[in-house]
């Protein structure tokens, strides 16, 4: 059995990445080794078998007894451990869900059910690190890859709504916590049916910007208001998730030479941990919609395409619909007033599973298939 080690299980997307291998049976067909950076000796997680205690995740002697390295633990790690085991001359694969390396030359981005045949034919040219690919792309990616696949796009303009989940666990939690201290401040008013809404709009926009508003890790109030900034800022005036959308999707497609112009704007918003995307898309010929729903809905087995029209996409089309299943919702599918070339979108998938967690276990899958 090939000796697959783990490092970042126990975070948010480790922990989401533990889960789903568990609901597919994946430890049986591996022997498991975790690796920690601060829980070295104690036991390891629960995957319904037998696992040794958990190692010391910069011993790079244990790392270089690995056929495989899943790691969710982080571009620090990454950074910190990646060079300096290839460079001790260990050939095993590296899968990783930071983004640290994947824009280098010799990693492939992964996202089978759009990418199978790059993947395929890295691995028969001998690459050994495959990334994940940004939640956000990887989402628009599951959405309209038969777009693409059938080489119908000219550009796309993505407009996202991305959920706390993107920013980490403890953004997750303040989100709550913000959101109870906006109730708080109105809750004795909304129980009196003849409050003024004045007033209680007037309670709740003191409540946003108090000083006590709980705002340690996002910085400004995502509860009750949005922040259209995710990531840093790149010399082009976008913001490095923004810059990501175009140049990910080229290299996942492997479009370099001839990459498809996709730039938007990217906005976090106070959903839990689903990211949706509203897209303007150039096509390059008048396709009809019902082929694109046909084009759509055939591209994968978790892409599920949805009517335009009002309930079906109120409550198929959001955070709420598709939070913790692996289906990707798109829907409002309509030819804009710019013309029959111009298609609107709007996709929602959940940002743990196809966006972090899910590619990692089917790439590990896809390996030992050999
Ligand atoms: N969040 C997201 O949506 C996405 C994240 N990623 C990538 O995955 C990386 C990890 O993200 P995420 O899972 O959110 O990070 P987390 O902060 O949840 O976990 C990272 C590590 O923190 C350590 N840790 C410290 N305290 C705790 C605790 N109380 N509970 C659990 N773990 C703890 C663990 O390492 P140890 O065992 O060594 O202490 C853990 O592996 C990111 O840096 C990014 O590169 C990729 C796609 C999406
Ligand atoms: N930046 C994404 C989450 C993420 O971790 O992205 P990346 O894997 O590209 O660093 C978000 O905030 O929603």
């Amino acid at each position: 059995m090939k000796r697959i080690g783990f490092v970042g299980w126990r975070g948010m997307v480790g922990s989401v990445l533990m889960q789903r291998m568990r609901e597919e049976n994946d430890f049986t067909a591996i022997a498991p080794e975790f690796f920690s950076t601060s829980q070295v000796g104690r036991p390891g997680p629960d995957v319904g078998r037998e696992v040794p205690t958990v190692k010391d995740a910069h011993d790079l002697n244990a790392l270089q007894a690995l056929d495989a390295i899943i790691t969710c633990q982080g571009g620090t790690y990454t950074e910190a451990v990646y060079r300096e085991l290839r460079a001790t001359g260990w050939n095993g694969y590296w899968i990783d869900a930071a983004s640290t390396l994947r824009m280098q030359e010799d990693s492939v981005i992964i996202l089978d059910p759009v990418n199978r045949a790059v993947i395929d034919r890295a691995r028969a040219a001998g690459v050994k690190t495959f990334v994940g690919g940004n939640c956000t792309v990887s989402l628009m990616l599951m959405g309209i890859g038969g777009l693409l696949h059938h080489d119908l796009v000219e550009w796309i303009s993505p407009m996202t709504y991305q959920a706390a989940s993107g920013a980490g666990a403890q953004h997750m939690r303040e989100l709550i916590q913000q959101m109870g201290f906006l109730h708080s401040a109105a809750d004795r008013l909304l129980d009196d049916p003849a409050s003024a809404i004045l007033e209680i709009d007037r309670a709740v926009s003191e409540a946003l910007r108090s000083e006590n508003y709980p705002r340690e890790h996002f910085g400004v109030p995502l509860a009750g208001s949005l922040i259209p900034w995710i990531d840093r800022a790149m010399d082009s005036g976008q913001s490095r998730e923004e810059w990501k959308a175009g140049a990910e999707t080229n290299k996942i497609l492997a479009r370099q030479t001839n990459p498809i112009p996709i730039d938007g704007v990217c906005v976090r918003t106070a959903a839990m941990r689903s990211h949706c995307q509203a897209l303007t898309i150039k096509l390059r010929q008048d396709v009809p919609i019902n082929e694109i729903e046909e084009i759509l809905a055939q591209a994968n087995d978790w892409v599920r395409v949805v009517p335009n029209e009002p309930e079906a996409s109120k409550r198929e089309l959001t955070p709420v619909a598709v939070t913790g299943t692996l289906t990707v919702t798109v829907g409002r599918l309509r030819k804009l007033a710019m013309g029959p070339h111009y298609l609107a979108a709007f996709t929602a998938g959940d940002q743990l599973l196809w966006g972090a967690a899910e590619p990692l276990r089917r790439m590990l899958r896809i390996l030992l298939e050999e």
